[in-house]
C-alpha cells in the first residue's frame, strides 16, 4: 500500500474541505494527520471528507468525515457536495450513493454543476439529537445566553441531522452577533452530550433566511451545510416559514445561498455549489502533503 494518497482541496460556500480518495485501501486517515493539515496554513480545512471503498451493495462509496480537531462528524453537507464534484469530474457521472456513520445518502449532480444531496431525515427526539435532559417540544428549548432578564440569545429550536445542532432564532444580521464568543461556550454546554454545532439564524420571509454558524470540532466557520438543513427544518417545524427556503450563509464569500427543501416525505434535500481548488497528494498516517505542480512544472520546461 502507498504511503500516499491522491486529495483535492475544495470548498462548499468556502466550507474548507479536503476530499481525500482512500479507495482500494484498508487504513484510515487519522486524527493525527487531520490535526497535522489543520494546523499548516496551506492546509488549514475545516472537514476531510475521505472517500472509501463501498461497504454495502448498491452504494458506490463508504464517506469517513473528520473535524479539523479530528473528531468525526455524522454528516457535512458541504462536504458530500465536494465528493459529488470530484467523483462526477472522474467518472461522468450524475448521481451516486454513499454510506457514512449516520446513514445513506443520495445526491446528484445538475446541468447547471449545483448539487444536490438527499441528507435524509430530521431527528426532533430529545435524547437521540441527544440532549442530556427530557425536553418534550425540542422545537423550543431552555437555553440562554448573557443577562438572566435580557438574554442576547434564547429558546433554540434542537434537533439531529445526523449530528446535534442548536438553532437560535435572531432578529438582525447574523454577522452582528458575537458568535466567535458565545460559539464555544454553547457548543460545549452541558445541554449537548456530544456537543452541538451553533446556528444564528434571521428570518427574513416565508421563504428566506439568513445564518451563521459555529461548527461542532470546527469553529468559526465560512459555511455549514448541515446547520443550513437544521435551520430550514426548524423554521418550518416552527410556522416561521414554508417547507423550501433559500438560505443564504451571511458569513460565506459573496453571502452565498443553499436551498433547503424539507419533502413531503420527510427527507431535507440541499442544493448548491461545490468548487475546486488544487490537487495533492498526502499521506493519510502522517498528514504530509504535497501539492501537484505539473501544471508549472511543464511551463518552466524549456
Ligand atoms: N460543515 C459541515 C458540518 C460539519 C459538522 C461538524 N462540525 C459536526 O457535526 O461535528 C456541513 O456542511 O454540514
Amino acid at each position: 500500500m502507498s504511503d500516499r494518497v491522491e486529495f483535492a482541496r475544495m470548498n462548499g460556500l468556502g466550507n474548507k474541505i479536503l476530499v481525500v480518495d482512500m479507495r482500494g485501501r484498508t487504513d484510515r486517515v487519522t486524527p493525527a494527520a487531520a490535526i497535522a493539515l489543520a494546523a499548516d496554513p496551506a492546509t488549514v480545512f475545516d472537514q476531510i471528507m475521505a472517500i472509501h471503498d463501498p461497504k454495502l451493495d448498491g452504494t458506490d462509496a463508504y464517506i469517513d468525515i473528520l473535524n479539523c480537531d479530528g473528531s468525526k462528524a455524522q454528516a457535512c453537507g458541504n462536504g458530500t457536495r465536494c465528493v459529488v464534484q470530484a467523483l462526477a469530474s472522474e467518472t461522468g457521472r450524475k448521481s451516486f450513493t454513499f454510506q457514512t456513520i449516520a446513514g445513506i445518502l443520495n445526491a446528484v449532480e445538475h446541468q447547471d454543476g449545483t448539487i444536490s444531496v438527499d441528507m435524509g431525515k430530521p431527528v426532533f427526539a430529545w435524547d437521540k439529537i441527544p440532549l442530556s435532559e427530557e425536553f418534550h417540544d425540542t422545537s423550543r428549548i431552555e437555553l440562554q445566553i448573557g443577562p438572566i432578564d435580557a438574554p442576547i440569545l434564547h429558546s433554540p429550536s434542537a434537533m439531529s441531522m445526523g449530528n446535534p445542532h442548536a438553532v437560535f432564532w435572531v432578529d438582525r444580521d447574523p454577522m452582528t452577533y458575537d458568535l466567535e464568543r458565545f460559539g464555544p461556550l454553547l457548543e460545549n454546554h452541558p445541554i449537548f452530550p456530544e456537543k452541538a454545532n451553533i446556528t444564528l439564524a434571521q428570518v427574513t420571509s416565508k421563504t428566506s433566511m439568513v445564518t451563521r454558524t459555529w461548527e461542532r470540532g470546527a469553529g468559526l466557520t465560512l459555511a455549514c451545510g448541515s446547520a443550513a438543513c437544521a435551520a430550514g427544518v426548524s423554521a418550518a417545524r416552527t410556522g416561521r416559514t414554508e417547507r423550501k427556503v433559500t438560505i443564504t450563509v451571511a458569513s460565506s464569500p459573496n453571502r452565498g445561498t443553499l436551498t433547503i427543501d424539507w419533502r413531503p416525505d420527510d427527507k431535507v434535500v440541499m442544493t448548491g455549489p461545490a468548487e475546486w481548488e488544487w490537487s495533492g497528494t498526502v499521506n493519510p498516517t502522517t498528514g504530509d502533503w504535497q501539492r501537484d505542480e505539473s501544471g508549472q512544472a511543464e511551463a518552466a520546461t524549456p
